[in-house]
């Protein structure tokens, strides 16, 4: 299988943003085995401004876009050091791709990245991919990366996206103000009451919350992509996904034809 992996802030920072090394750790050797298995991988990782902030020692995630951005070149480095570092221990390769909206609207871009994207999967390498956050202003960024996960797995036809957030899934509502809330593990098609239920993010340093990845539902499910959102508290569960046990909240792929 090809699969596209989107890991939030959530996941790979604690709350300062400092590195969360033991649940990284853990997530790369989960992901180097899947590799192993023969899977063909995409990492679509956040955690840049997460941990430029971090490293930067503020106190919390700056307002001003020219400080995000710096936070993010800064953060962008030791997100990748890390990768290469935690990667390299299982013998895998890695590959930094940073891109912006435009970069899937210009045809030469677009073209250039699809084809970069190929060779780094027949040179059987990691590729890992961000938004180029330094110079992606409002009007040509992605915006967040849940959308940039649908996207890629989109042009990447790939059979199935996993997002790994801070949550098991979709409930019913934001368990966070509301605890009745369910889990909902299938869904079928993306209807306006499944949109009323997303709320805001759920951490200070992320960006998307579960309207974006809804919105990367739509994107995938219309692709034919299956998505999956699982806990990535809990990186061992993408065993469990590829053994096709029940895992977090399913969105099924329109199928084609
Ligand atoms: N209906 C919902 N179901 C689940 N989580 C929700 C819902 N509405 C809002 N959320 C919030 O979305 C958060 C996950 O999004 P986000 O904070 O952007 O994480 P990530 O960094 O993984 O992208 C959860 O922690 C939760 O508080
Ligand atoms: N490009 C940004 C992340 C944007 C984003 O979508 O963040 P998140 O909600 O944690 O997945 C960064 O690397 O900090």
């Amino acid at each position: 299988m090809r699969i596209v992996v989107k890991v939030g802030t959530s996941t790979l920072t604690h709350t300062s943003g400092r590195i969360n090394i033991r649940r990284t750790e853990k997530l790369c050797k989960i992901l180097s085995d899947v590799k192993n298995a023969g899977h063909e991988l995409i990492l679509v990782s956040s955690g840049a401004i997460g941990m430029g902030v971090g490293k930067l020692n503020m106190k919390s995630k700056p307002e001003d876009m020219p400080t995000k951005q710096a936070a993010a070149a800064i953060g962008q480095c030791e997100l990748m050091y890390l990768y290469d570092k935690l990667f390299r221990e299982y013998n895998h390769i890695v590959a930094q791709m940073l891109i912006t909206g435009l970069d899937f609207s210009n045809e030469e871009s677009h073209s250039n990245f699809q084809s970069t994207l190929n060779r780094l999967l027949e040179l059987n390498v990691i590729p890992i991919i961000n938004e180029n956050d330094t110079i992606a202003t409002q009007e040509i960024s992605v915006g967040d990366n849940d959308t940039m996960g649908a996207i890629v797995a989109e042009n990447a036809q790939a059979d199935l996206l996993i997002i790994l957030s801070d949550i098991d899934g979709l409930y019913t509502g934001d368990p966070r103000n509301n605890p009745d809330a369910q889990l909902i593990d299938t869904i079928f098609s993306i209807t306006p009451e499944i949109k009323e239920l997303a709320g805001t993010k759920g951490t200070t340093l992320g960006t998307g919350g579960m309207i974006t990845k809804i919105h990367a539902a739509e994107i995938a499910m219309d692709a034919g992509i299956d998505m999956i959102i699982a806990n990535g508290t809990r990186p061992e569960l993408l065993y469990k996904i590829l053994d096709g046990d029940k895992v977090g909240t399913k969105f099924i792929g329109r199928k084609k034809g």
